[in-house]
């Protein structure tokens, strides 16, 4: 099946993570979050939208219980392959980039996802491929509430920043193919470079001279990271009868 436009257009959900700062006996996209895991929310917006096709990357011990508990317990139709993901989020998505690569087609666009974030709307998937096909590379992001404030080493505030130019980076991440699996080859090549990366956008800024477009996420659109944030987003499901 070929998505909108005639453009081929793949997922990379990331659940490879450890998730240790939610201190929790499980990896939190496997906890329940009413009554569903966490990585379900991602898995079913992604069912329902646009996208072609779908890599799952999950920690190597864990692919052939995901495959089983997950993919084929909700009958997640979408979802091509299930890969191992390696120690930090950009080994992972370079598997999931790489997964994509071996097939018969490969995608003309491509959005990586943190399964981390199951508040994830049809909306922004929507407006993120969009993006993607005007710009080449977009992230979601929405514009930061709070001052935000560079502190010294000894936690005395330095400097204020720009509010008006501060935004709060979400996922998806969407891109041309060619373009993101170029930048994380470049970047794989040279580990000097690697030091610091938590997003793909910061890839492609590192490793090409394309040009990032920052598109309207969500407040909603939270990763779930601490104990607390399990609350939160429970509420906000609730907010939108998701359950
Ligand atoms: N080696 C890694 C690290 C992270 N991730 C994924 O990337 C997203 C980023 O979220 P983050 O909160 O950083 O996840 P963890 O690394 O699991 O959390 P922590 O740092 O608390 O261990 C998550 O969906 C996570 O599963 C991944 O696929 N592979
Ligand atoms: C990609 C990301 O979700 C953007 O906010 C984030 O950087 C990943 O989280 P991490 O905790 O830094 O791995």
């Amino acid at each position: 099946m070929m998505g909108e436009k005639g453009e081929r257009t793949a997922a990379v959900v990331l659940a490879a993570g450890q998730g240790k700062r939610m201190q929790s006996g499980v990896a939190k996209q496997y906890l329940l979050l009413k009554e569903r895991p966490v990585i379900w929310y991602s898995l079913e917006a992604f069912e329902k939208s646009p996208v072609d096709e779908v890599i799952l990357v999950t920690g190597k011990e864990e692919t052939d219980w995901v495959r089983e508990h997950i993919v084929d317990r909700y009958g997640f139709k979408k979802v091509r392959a299930v890969v191992a993901g390696g120690a930090e989020r950009y080994h992972s998505v370079c598997r999931g980039l790489s997964a994509l690569d071996g097939q018969d087609q490969r995608p003309d666009l491509v959005l990586i996802h943190d399964g981390a974030r199951p508040l994830i709307s049809e909306e922004v998937i929507r407006r993120t491929i969009e993006a993607a096909r005007e710009y080449g590379a977009c992230v979601a992001a929405v514009p930061v509430k709070d001052t935000v404030k560079v502190a010294d080493g000894d936690q005395f505030a330095e400097t204020t920043l720009d509010r008006s130019l501060l935004w709060q980076i979400q996922t998806p991440q969407a891109f041309r193919y060619g373009l993101v699996k170029g930048a994380y080859d470049s970047l794989m090549a040279d580990p000097a470079l690697q030091k610091g990366i938590t997003d793909d956008a910061m890839v492609v800024e590192r490793m090409t001279n394309e040009k990032v477009k920052l598109v309207m996420g969500d407040y909603r659109n939270i990763k779930v990271t601490t104990p607390e944030d399990m609350t939160v987003a429970a509420a906000f499901l609730d907010d939108l009868k998701k359950m």
